[in-house]
């Protein structure tokens, strides 16, 4: 997701590894990838030798919004270990970012002060260790979707690849659309040769002098979470905020008590929001019931109003999918539960839909039997299964044709028991490189990531800094609309 331009001061340095930090502040939770490379001072060259990576303990940062310093507090346990990961006489050499997601973009909407105080106290945190510290900020959707999209081909190596003398080839391959389904948002990017009838939702890349047209859209309060949070929500409303309140999606045999604020804290759930009392206890009751449940689900979407030729749902274009994907995030691990808990595969819809069936039919304590280490996310599964099926055929419009095109793939485990996952996993590069273009031409992107990983990478663009506009005294690139140069 991150993208770091550097200057051509940044290519000079001393012989020997170079480092890098990212911080992927998302809605549920903050990961830290330290990235380490041969710095070749000829070229600018080399293969990535190694990294690691630290969970940060706890939520995510726009969970501290009444403390907001404990926000940056929260970091410092890994940042520490970047201090040990990273030999001492690197550190002020090695740039660090943090990036921010849906779970942010939440934030500055419900409240913009508590989200800058976050965002400053994680800086203020971030600007206490001896890196050299580029940027805390937000990334729109669109920037999350696109650099979902070109860290995913850019493992695949579909944009550049090293030949057998160590040459830059462009592969011509093509390129895989990118679904990423977050905690608070879901994204879907891809490469495509129709009229983006929304300019909103188009960008065109140049990478590597190769342009690309791509679709992208990110879909705020689709998250995981949120879907969740808006479900509840609906539940509640019908059924006039009564104290007790039937639950179709969740099992028969499971019940919770939840305080009405946890549900609506969100601007997601603003418009159902009760005027009275938030501090009082609901009490839902699982009643298992998958028609109702898909019936709510549905509802959660607006799959009629569209002022273009086609729409995927809330208005938004999206013109036919095409070629392969890759889904991530909470599509993978919501497939693989299907897969590995439920013993069922995924090829087709009517798949995901059966499964979604099954598992909303099966009674709490059949669940906890299947899988008692699932058991914080184990409810969820009816309701979540059966949002993925109405959001990949009736929202994104995959059919019986297309839907086999998708991989769910959990970045990150290579070990995945997905069959289409595993031949995915090996066509993966066993090691990342640092890419050059050799000679880079205006909008030509060097970059570097990393596989296995998600979605985290760097760019480094030569020779466009003047002209990627606003952000760039930050050190960030973030052009959502053309990433060129003219
Ligand atoms: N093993 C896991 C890990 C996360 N999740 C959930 O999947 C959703 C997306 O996770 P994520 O890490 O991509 O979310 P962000 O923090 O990036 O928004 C969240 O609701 C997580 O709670 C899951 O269902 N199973
Ligand atoms: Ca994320």
């Amino acid at each position: 997701i991150l993208v770091l331009l550097l200057g051509s001061g940044d290519t000079r340095g001393p012989p020997g590894f170079k480092y890098g930090i990212v911080l992927d502040a998302g809605s549920s939770h903050t990961a830290m990838f330290v990235y380490k490379w041969p710095a070749d001072k000829e070229n600018d060259t080399g293969v990535v030798s190694e990294h690691t990576m630290c969970d940060v303990e706890g939520p995510g940062i726009s969970s501290y919004s009444s403390n907001p310093l404990a926000a940056g507090t929260s970091l410092e346990h890994c940042l520490n270990q970047a201090l040990r990961d990273v030999p001492k006489e690197k550190h002020t050499g090695t740039p660090l970012y943090l990036g921010a997601t849906a779970g942010m973009r939440l934030l500055n909407i419900a409240d913009p002060q508590a989200s800058d105080a976050v965002l400053r106290a994680a800086a203020a945190t971030l600007k206490m260790y001896p890196f050299d510290f580029r940027g805390a900020k937000i990334l729109s959707g669109e920037e999350e979707g696109v650099f979902g999209w070109v860290t995913t081909n850019y493992l695949l190596e579909n944009f550049i690849k090293r030949g057998w003398l160590g040459e830059w080839i462009q592969p011509q391959k093509k390129t895989l659309g990118a679904m990423d389904f977050g905690g608070a948002s879901t994204q879907i990017t891809f490469e495509t040769m129709d009229t983006i009838e929304n300019p909103r939702n188009e960008v065109m890349l140049k990478l590597y002098g190769q342009a690309y047209k791509v679709y992208t859209h990110s879909f705020l309060c689709y998250g995981r979470d949120q879907v969740l949070k808006r479900l509840l929500s609906k539940f509640l409303q019908a059924e006039s905020y009564q104290e007790t309140v039937s639950h179709p999606c969740w099992p028969m045999g499971y019940n919770k008590s939840l305080l009405m604020s946890s549900i609506y804290d969100s601007p997601c759930t603003l418009k159902e929001r009760p005027s009275l009392a938030l501090n009082t206890t609901v009490t839902l009751v699982g009643t298992g019931n998958g028609n109702l449940c898909a019936l709510h689900v549905s509802k959660l979407f607006d799959f009629t109003n569209c002022s273009f030729s086609h729409c995927s749902f809330d208005g938004v274009f999206q013109p036919k999918v095409s070629g392969n994907f890759i889904a991530f995030s909470a599509f993978f691990y919501t497939v693989d539960f299907i897969q590995t808990v439920m013993g069922r595969p995924v090829h087709l819809p009517s798949d995901l839909k059966d499964a979604a069936e099954t598992i909303c039919a099966t009674s709490w304590s059949k669940l906890l039997l299947k899988a008692p280490k699932l058991e914080k996310r184990l409810p969820d599964y009816c309701a979540v299964s059966t949002f993925v099926y109405l959001l990949t055929t009736k929202g994104y419009s995959f059919n019986n044709h297309s839907f086999p095109n998708i991989a769910f793939q959990k970045k990150g485990k290579p070990d995945s028991s997905s069959e289409d996952a595993m031949s995915l996993q090996a066509q993966l590069p066993p090691q990342a490189h640092l890419l050059s273009t050799g000679t880079p031409s205006c909008g030509d992107v060097q970059g570097l990531s990393l596989p296995r990983r998600r979605h985290f990478w760097f760019l480094k663009l030569k020779h466009c800094s003047k002209n990627l506009g606003s952000s760039q005294n930050s050190g960030w690139v973030f052009s959502s609309k053309k990433l060129s140069c003219s």
